[in-house]
């Protein structure tokens, strides 16, 4: 079986360039490594509601904490078996976002911290219910709000399609958000964690080396 890797943190944090990364720190080394990201706004039919009610789209369904947090759980449990043969097939299977985006999000909405109902109320439904796959390890990739702020600014003005959606404008909830991952990471939510420094230089293959293939 193969690792399941797990990328998290701030809208902007940098996760899909440090994906990029490891990726091919591995793939270097010849490991081979499968990917997807979640939402998945163009493969599931949840992911592409998601998206659209993340700009204003459905009514007043981009205020339900519970709202979105279902529809999240249920594009991962869509994707399940596809991760499973993942596993299967592949030596690293490397997820940008998972069940705890869904726990440090929700939370952050509320104005609850890590041990509050809404994070309870994940876990019972994505965790033991859904029984979706356990990850290896979850990175949290740290970075200060205003600089998570600033990239998704930055890749805004130079990507096509990417304007940030409601959670990414509201500076106050990735400020809440970011206290709720270090909350998780620091209690060992669901599986290790490791908190990465993602302002400076990241060493890849350090953390190839020590903790994605340990
Ligand atoms: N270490 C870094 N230093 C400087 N700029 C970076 C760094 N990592 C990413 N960026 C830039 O910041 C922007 C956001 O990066 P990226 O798309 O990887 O973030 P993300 O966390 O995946 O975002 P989202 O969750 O919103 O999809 C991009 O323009 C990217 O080029
Ligand atoms: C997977 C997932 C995501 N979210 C939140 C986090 C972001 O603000 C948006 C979309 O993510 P993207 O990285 O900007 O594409 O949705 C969430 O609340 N719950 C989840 O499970």
């Amino acid at each position: 079986m193969g690792r399941l890797i797990v990328i998290e943190g701030l809208d902007g944090a940098g996760k899909r360039t440090f994906a990029n990364g490891i990726t091919a720190e591995l793939t270097a080394r010849g490991h081979s490594v499968a990917r997807a990201a979640f939402p998945r706004y163009t493969e599931d039919i949840h992911g592409e509601l998601i998206g659209e009610a993340l700009r204003g789209g459905h009514g007043d369904l981009g205020d339900s904490v519970y709202g979105m947090a279902v529809l999240n759980a249920l594009d991962r449990r869509a994707a399940a078996a596809a991760l499973r043969d993942d596993l299967r097939a592949h030596d690293v299977l490397l997820l940008d976002r998972y069940v705890a985006s869904n726990a440090a999000y929700g939370a952050a909405r509320l104005h609850q911290d890590s041990s509050g109902d809404f994070v309870a109320w994940v876990q019972e439904l994505e965790v033991s219910r859904f029984a979706l796959p356990k990850p290896d390890l979850q990175i949290l990739l740290q970075v200060p709000t205003e600089v998570a702020a600033r990239r998704a600014e930055h890749r805004e003005r130079t990507e096509v399609d990417r304007q940030r959606d409601n959670f990414e404008s509201d500076a106050e909830l990735q400020q809440r958000c970011g206290e709720v991952y270090a909350q998780l990471a620091a209690a060992g939510w669901w599986s290790p964690w490791l908190v990465v420094d993602g302002s400076g230089q990241v060493d890849f293959a350090g953390i190839v080396d020590e903790h994605v293939l340990a």
